[in-house]
């Protein structure tokens, strides 16, 4: 359970972001797919994270202290048609830097649309962080929004796709910001890794 949350600071730089002391969870995928909701459900809180029906809403890399004891991260959609070439290329410096270089980062999320079949550019975008080393787990997101049974269909279909890619899918969960389908699951998941940073950390 969180008890909780608080936002802590927004960066342009994974340099200044606060002390990598913590573990640290990052949510990412693309523009409107529900980063934001999703961390406010998972905190249980109604505008932690701003919210927008329209893409492109979070620029920064944001920071959230979840009870002293680990970060949430919430960072900007990739895929969005309208932004500059220019702009573009900001924001993959910006967010490669910091998946590649943040220390901390324990697990990074991938949220994909459970509506949707796959598409190329969360595939390729997975493809890069596994050619990284960056470990994800995917979360499927509004859930609400179809049938069990689509959903479910969908689901299969990215995971059929990632299993023609990699040895072994990433591990992933389906959840709805709107229902808050997912939220045991993924809240338990993130605190096994926190407990396993920190009695890691006493070990060495
Ligand atoms: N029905 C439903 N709508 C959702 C869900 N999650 C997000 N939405 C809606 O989708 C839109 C985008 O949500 P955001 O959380 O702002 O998406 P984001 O991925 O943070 O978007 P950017 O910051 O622009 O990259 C909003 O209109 C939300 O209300 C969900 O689980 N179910
Ligand atoms: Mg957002």
């Amino acid at each position: 359970m969180i008890k909780k949350p608080s936002f802590l600071v927004s960066n342009t730089d994974y340099k200044k972001c606060p002390s990598p002391n913590r573990p640290e969870f990052a949510f990412i995928g693309r523009s409107n797919v529900g980063k934001s909701s999703l961390i406010n459900m998972l905190t249980n809180h109604k505008n932690l994270a701003k919210i927008s029906g329209k893409p492109g809403k979070t620029q920064l890399i944001n920071h959230f202290d979840i009870d002293g004891r680990w970060y949430m991260v919430d960072l900007p959609g990739y895929g969005f048609a309208k932004v500059s070439k220019s702009l573009k290329s900001d924001w993959d410096k910006m967010i490669r830097e910091y998946l590649t270089r943040r220390e901390n980062l324990t697990v990074t999320f991938v949220l994909v649309d459970s509506r949707l079949d796959p598409q190329k550019i969360d595939v390729e975008f997975i493809y890069w962080c596994a050619e990284n080393a960056i470990p994800v787990v995917l979360l499927f997101t509004k859930a609400d929004k179809l049938s069990l049974s689509k959903t479910n269909a969908n689901v299969k279909k990215f995971i059929g796709a990632m299993e023609e890619m990699f040895e072994e899918a990433p591990e992933y969960f389906i959840t709805s910001a709107q229902t808050g389908q997912g939220k045991e699951e993924v809240i338990r998941f993130i605190e096994e890794n926190v407990e396993e940073f920190y009695t890691a950390g006493q070990n060495s």
